[in-house]
């Protein structure tokens, strides 16, 4: 079947639309400093509101798709090594991994930021099965394609405590000069309202958690720190979820260790693409590996503002059975 061209003007109603849509949202100063603006039950920043707009107007799933989702900082960078590398291991030696040369983001396009028009979503209908994509999307605001298809979809997350001070950190790193300076106890008191990229986080917890425990065939729900402590364990569930089992023989070669540390903070770091390349939007690949250490949170927060956070994770998340080994145990982590 021939397809039609766009025209100029449908190619651009997105961006009138967005641009619409954003005058009317409520906003709210990010922890970053940036403008947030709350989009279907979700803080966003602008740049992914009409990123987010084109996904679910233009996106097709394919029965083989995989999406690795999640909320920033909670793993992002090392799910998309991991699954790519788990995927792809049959097409090269693992020492020539294109993951050396175009780094996680190269190899794993972002759904909400790496694609600007409609003409480009079509476009990758031409790329070779399966496909593999990022996204910060909360599970509602999945496109129905994605969810009515065999798409599988696999969530990261990680103890908030960690994942906030990543952000801030990130943040303070990529913030512009025209964004102001939020210090540590306003960003803290701004996540603990839910007001930060994709936040309120326990609700993108929650999409994605309810999901998987519905459909446990089409989301996978990882936690980071269990990846951290038992990551041959983790890659060989990921790689039977995705339909790419090892064999006896991969195993006993011991191909998953070798995928464990091809993808550790430790290799990673020392990536060409991690210390020359950029990663989405622009920013440098190096501000995507920081520390990579589980635990790391409790050298900046007072034992006062754990218990503000423990106390939120029991007020949100104890009915649905979602729980994080928080302060003494998070200490003794990874
Ligand atoms: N390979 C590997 N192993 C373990 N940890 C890793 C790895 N790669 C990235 N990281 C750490 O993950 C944090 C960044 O999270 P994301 O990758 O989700 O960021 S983003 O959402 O893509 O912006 C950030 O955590 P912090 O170090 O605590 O800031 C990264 O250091």
């Amino acid at each position: 079947m021939e397809r039609r061209e766009i025209t100029e003007k449908e190619a651009e109603q997105i961006d009138v639309e967005s641009q619409e849509l954003v005058q009317n949202l409520p906003t709210e100063i990010g922890m970053g400093g940036n403008i947030l603006y709350q989009y279907q039950g979700f803080w966003c920043p602008k740049v992914s509101i009409k990123g987010m707009m084109l996904f679910q107007h233009h996106f097709k799933a394919q029965k083989t798709d995989i999406i690795l989702a999640s909320i920033p900082k909670s793993g992002t960078t090392w799910l998309k090594a991991l699954a790519y590398t788990v995927v792809n291991r049959s097409h090269y030696s693992l020492e020539e991994s294109p993951l050396f040369t175009n780094g996680p983001h190269g190899v794993v396009p972002f759904l909400e930021f790496d694609f600007s028009s409609k003409n480009q979503f079509q476009e990758l209908d031409k790329l070779a099965k399966p496909r593999i994509f990022g996204t910060h999307s909360p599970y509602l605001a999945l496109p129905r394609s994605v969810k009515e298809s065999a798409t599988k979809i696999v969530y990261v997350c990680r103890n908030p405590l960690d994942m906030f001070i990543s952000y801030w950190k990130f943040s303070g790193n990529i913030r512009k000069e025209n964004e102001k300076h939020v210090s540590l106890e306003d960003a803290f008191d701004k996540f603990c309202q839910g007001v930060h990229g994709y936040g309120p986080f326990w609700d993108h917890l929650l999409g994605y958690w309810k999901a998987s425990i519905e459909t446990p065939d089409k989301v996978l729900f990882l936690k980071y720190e269990d990846m951290k402590k038992n990551n041959v364990f983790h890659i060989k569930k990921l790689a039977d979820f995705l339909g790419f089992p090892f064999s006896v023989d991969e195993e006993k070669q011991g191909l998953i260790e070798e995928i464990s540390k091809l993808c550790s903070f430790e290799s990673m770091e020392n990536y060409e693409a991690t210390k020359s390349g950029t990663g989405p939007l622009g920013i440098p690949a190096s501000a995507f590996l920081r520390k990579g250490k589980v635990g790391d949170s409790l050298n900046y927060l007072t034992p006062s503002m754990v218990g503000r956070v423990e106390n939120l994770i029991q007020e949100k998340l104890q009915v649905s059975g979602l729980s994080f080994c928080m302060s003494d145990k998070l200490q003794n982590g990874a």
